[in-house]
């Protein structure tokens, strides 16, 4: 019989090379000479062994076959063609002559005469008729694998210690060099709460340090505090404007507004509020970064400014601004959340007349500052200090004499009777002012509700739906002339304080106190209360 073909001549040993000769021979041959068998076609139970013949064959042949899901198939066959011959004989296995091939899932015996494929069918080796289990090499293969992966990690680990080590030197170096204390510097630069995703490397713990030297200042608490009690009210950006946004962790959102995000970041170990705008409130952002930096603003009842800077992220452009941050938040929530004593009221009320009259006010000389209008003075734009005391934020609608002309902006809710129907006339500086004037008494309104134990509620909620418009506030203010409810206080503080508000939301603007009459209109009934300490050197107006 024609004995099986190794079709792969790679690492034979010289006796495979004398049966691959042997083979070529035959082939050979049968080129040449093509005599023809008879053999048996197929197996039973497919066809009856004894009668299914086939004759003129170029060779017959048997196999056993391993099929998909395990079971063993047996076939005998011929073939007349010589082509068929080179594919079926020439690719079937060898027992024994190639491990390679060993696990192979079918054998195929060829052989020349008449009937020479009867008898037994080709076996198939142990290894054939079980699932092949993982060999030797391929353990080795994904030994080898994990094992780089890990030097390659050990590696890049090490690198990194090293990197950050020699950094760290350096740094210490510098500092030595610049005299700070190199505990604070290199501290900050790994300060664990800077580890947020817009956190951008150490640049800005650098910048910040070298700015902090640069101001004689190691926190910006000093920095601010400094700033505010010097009076120089010099209000210029302490960090370098083009990488404020990298020197900023942010850590978490406070609050979501008309025209962005609050969140709470974190600067050289400073918390510091960060207003995100984005691109379409361009206009509201340059507003309130120029008043705070060009206008020399600062004052303990405005909220301290830090910087503004124009970033990208994401392909879309933020605008930030970054503040002081005051943990108790809004006015408003503040007062969602407590009563308040008469004492407290006052503080409230008096350092928010200040913030305003420090606003309003003209200072002539290097160190002064224009006029400026608030125009969205209400609770939520108010905020509350540790001590008591609030500061006026949000001057993204300010206006100074330079923007009289700018059109009706503001909250409806808080908007006065004037602006309401467009009445103001002349549009000036001065009726901006009178307007937050207006918008201030409802503020006081909302506080002393609080004092008298009432639950916290938006100004005209009797009337007016959660979010007005400026047609549902005009009906109620200027056609039913409608003004919030006054609660029955008979103390004689709140009732100065009742009467100071019907005179600052008349409907005749030029009848408003100015802000400074308003402040010592609270000193006065302060000074008068036992229940109201003020600070000593506060000064009472009669
Ligand atoms: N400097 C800050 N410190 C602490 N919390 C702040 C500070 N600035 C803003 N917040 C908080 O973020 C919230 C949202 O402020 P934001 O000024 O964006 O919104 P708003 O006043 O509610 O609405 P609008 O954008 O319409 O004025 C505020 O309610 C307040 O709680």
């Amino acid at each position: 019989g024609l004995p099986g073909l190794e079709s792969d001549q790679d690492g034979l040993s010289p006796a495979e090379n004398h049966l691959q000769e042997d083979i070529l021979a035959v082939d050979k041959k049968m080129m040449v000479q093509q005599p023809r068998y008879k053999c048996h076609q197929c197996e039973p139970p497919d066809c009856d062994h004894s009668t299914q013949v086939c004759n003129s064959a170029l060779y017959c042949f048997k196999s056993t076959v391993r099929a998909s899901d395990g079971t063993l198939r047996y076939s005998r066959g011929c073939s007349s063609r010589r082509d068929h011959y080179q594919f079926t004989c020439r690719t079937h296995q060898t027992q024994g002559h190639s491990k390679r091939h060993a696990a192979a899932p079918l054998n195929i015996t060829c052989c020349q005469g008449d009937m020479c494929n009867e008898g037994p069918f080709p076996p198939l080796s142990p290894a054939d008729t079980a699932i092949e289990p993982l060999t030797s090499g391929a353990w080795k293969l994904w030994l080898s694998v994990g094992l780089s992966v890990l030097a390659v990690s050990a590696i890049g680990g090490l690198i990194i210690l090293v990197l950050r080590r020699t950094h760290r030197l350096r740094v210490s170096r510098a500092a030595q060099k610049l005299g700070v204390d190199s505990n604070y510097f290199t501290a900050n630069m790994y300060s664990s709460h800077v580890t947020s995703a817009y956190y951008e490397g150490a640049e800005g713990s650098q910048a910040c340090a070298l700015q902090a030297v640069a101001a004689g200042d190691s926190t910006l608490r000093q920095y601010l505090e400094g700033s505010a009690t010097s009076g120089s009210g010099s209000g210029q950006p302490l960090m370098v404007q083009r990488t404020l946004a990298k020197q900023v962790s942010l850590i978490e959102r406070l609050g979501k507004g008309r025209y962005g995000e609050v969140w709470r970041g974190s600067w050289c170990s400073d918390s510091v509020a960060v207003k995100i705008l984005f691109s379409r409130d361009e206009a509201s952002w340059a507003r309130e970064t120029e008043m705070y930096s060009t206008v020399l603003l600062r004052h303990d009842n405005i909220l301290a400014y830090i910087g503004s800077d124009m970033t990208s992220r994401n392909s879309c452009t933020q605008l930030w601004l970054i503040t002081q941050y005051h943990p108790l938040g809004s006015l408003y929530e503040y007062l969602s959340r407590t009563t308040l004593t008469r004492h407290q009221m006052m503080l409230i009320c008096l350092s928010t007349v200040k913030g305003l009259l420090h606003l309003h006010t003209d200072i002539h000389g290097t160190q002064g500052k224009p006029a400026i209008a608030h125009r969205d003075i209400r609770s939520k734009n108010i905020l509350v200090k540790l001590n008591g005391e609030c500061c006026i934020a949000d001057l993204g609608l300010a206006v100074t004499r330079e923007h009289e002309d700018d059109p009706r902006r503001g909250t409806p809710r808080y908007m006065s009777p004037e602006m309401l129907d467009g009445s103001m006339s002349p549009v000036c500086l001065e009726s901006y002012k009178r307007c937050d004037i207006y918008a201030l008494s409802l503020v006081f309104w909302e506080v002393c509700r609080r004092v008298s134990g009432r639950g916290r509620r938006p100004p005209y909620y009797e009337w007016a739906p959660q979010d007005p418009g400026l047609d549902d506030m005009r009906k109620i203010v200027c056609v039913d002339n409608a003004r919030p409810g006054i609660p029955t206080d008979t103390h004689p503080t709140m009732q100065g304080m009742f009467s100071l508000m019907r005179e600052c939301w008349h409907q005749n603007p030029s009848v408003r106190l100015p802000a400074l009459r308003i402040k010592k209109t609270l000193l006065k009934l302060a000074a008068n209360d036992n229940a109201i300490r003020l600070d000593e050197d506060t000064e009472v107006y009669v």
